[in-house]
């Protein structure tokens, strides 16, 4: 029988780690080369990842002149020599112009564009078992007249997905907790949020939650805690109508539908994340699994509060794992050495355990013949 608790494939690892150093590979994109990528990928590889190989999809010319920069003004700086690393080299093209660090443009946003590409083909022939991006920016791949609103919907058009969402994962430091979070709602303006939300759109999103708890993170009976959209919830309809007119009748049809899922909300939004606040510090037991937030920034103001150097952006309802440092490329600190690679670490951490916990769903856990 297979199991799917952390610690086991750990063990896993550690025992047939030579059989999986051949076997799992992660893709890991430079993200936009004008950003943060690159200086976050050298910190990140300072340390092997365990147990599996990482290939750097981008440019080695520009790893190799943002290691010398930091080198230069910081000696001591623990960095990934680029000689030592596995790099796929994404030729550029001489129509996409200059590539300047701090100055995103369509030049970077092609470049990044074209490394994503690239890492996408690979893994959907089998060459990776995930991908793990670098930051890109969505201004610079418009630029570039790529018009996605971010890298997930990308991935999810190019892998054929049509049920996908946006999830966040982040381990607390504190309690060992992980908290998980997924957006109903992602890139679009905040006017259109009430109208894109609807009953249908929830429950593809419950069901992909619930999916991914139980196959991803072992959690098999959740407990999700669903947010309501209007201050307190509506107020009975005082402060808005969406929970009166849907969202209660249709958490309901979904606890019958979900009986092993624990089904919370909607919860008034101002006080969802007191509970989950408490749970990240190690102050009291968390009383959910997972929250399902309404839009972008109810969610994601919580999570990088508490964890902004520990956030892994994570797309669920892909035949392949993917996930991401939660931050942006940063433009504003590039080649200073002052980027902070805790996130990138994560990313690199949980695309590998995810990957590892796949392959063992897929294929067995070899102690199990022992
Ligand atoms: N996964 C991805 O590809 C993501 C891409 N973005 C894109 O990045 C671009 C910039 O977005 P912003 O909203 O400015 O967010 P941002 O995350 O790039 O920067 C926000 C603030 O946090 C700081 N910061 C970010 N990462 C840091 C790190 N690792 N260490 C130290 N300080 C750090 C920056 O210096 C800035 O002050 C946008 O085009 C956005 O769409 C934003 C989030 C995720
Ligand atoms: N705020 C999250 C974010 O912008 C992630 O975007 P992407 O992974 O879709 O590029």
């Amino acid at each position: 029988m297979l199991k799917f608790q952390c610690g086991k494939c750990c063990r896993f690892l550690e025992k047939n780690a030579l059989s999986l150093d051949r076997g799992l590979k992660l893709a890991l994109t430079l993200g936009d080369p004008a950003g943060i990528g690159p200086e976050v990928i050298l910190k990140a590889l300072a340390a092997p990842v365990e147990a599996c190989g990482v290939w750097t999809i981008g440019s080695r010319t520009i790893l190799q002149q943002t290691y010398d920069r930091l080198r230069s003004q910081d000696p001591s700086l623990a960095l990934a020599n680029p000689d030592t690393l596995n790099i796929i080299e994404i030729a550029s093209d001489s129509k996409w112009g200059e590539i300047i660090p701090g100055v995103g443009n369509a030049a970077s946003g092609a470049a990044s564009f074209a490394y994503l590409e690239s890492a996408i083909a690979r893994t959907l022939t089998g060459e990776f078992s995930a991908i793990v991006t670098g930051p890109i920016s969505k201004t610079c791949w418009q630029a570039a007249n790529y018009n996605y609103p971010g890298q997930t919907e990308l991935l999810a058009e190019t892998a054929r997905s049509k049920r996908f969402g946006m999830l966040f994962a982040a381990k607390s430091p504190h309690s060992n907790w992980m908290l998980i979070t997924l957006l109903a709602t992602t890139h679009i303006s905040l006017r259109q949020v009430p109208d894109a939300l609807t009953p249908e759109l929830l429950s593809e999103k419950l069901e992909l939650l619930i999916e991914c708890l139980r196959a991803d993170f072992g959690i098999e009976t959740p407990r999700i805690a669903v947010s309501g959209l209007n201050p307190h919830s509506g107020e009975n309809g005082k402060l808005g109508n969406e929970e009166q007119d849907w969202m209660i009748p249709w958490l309901e049809t979904q606890r019958d539908r979900f009986e092993q899922v624990q089904l919370d909300g909607p919860i008034p939004p101002d006080t969802l994340w007191v509970k989950p606040g408490k749970a990240w510090y190690g102050l009291a037991a968390p009383t959910h699994d997972a929250y399902l937030a309404m839009y972008h920034d109810q969610g994601l103001i919580p999570v990088k509060l508490m964890a902004f150097d520990k956030a892994v952006n994570t797309t669920i309802g892909l035949p392949f794992v993917r996930t991401s440092p939660d931050h942006g490329t940063a433009f504003d600190i590039v080649g200073r050495g002052i980027a902070d690679a805790s996130s990138m670490k994560s990313a690199l951490e949980l695309g590998r355990e995810l990957a590892t916990r796949r392959a063992v769903a897929k294929w067995g856990d070899p102690r199990d013949t022992e």
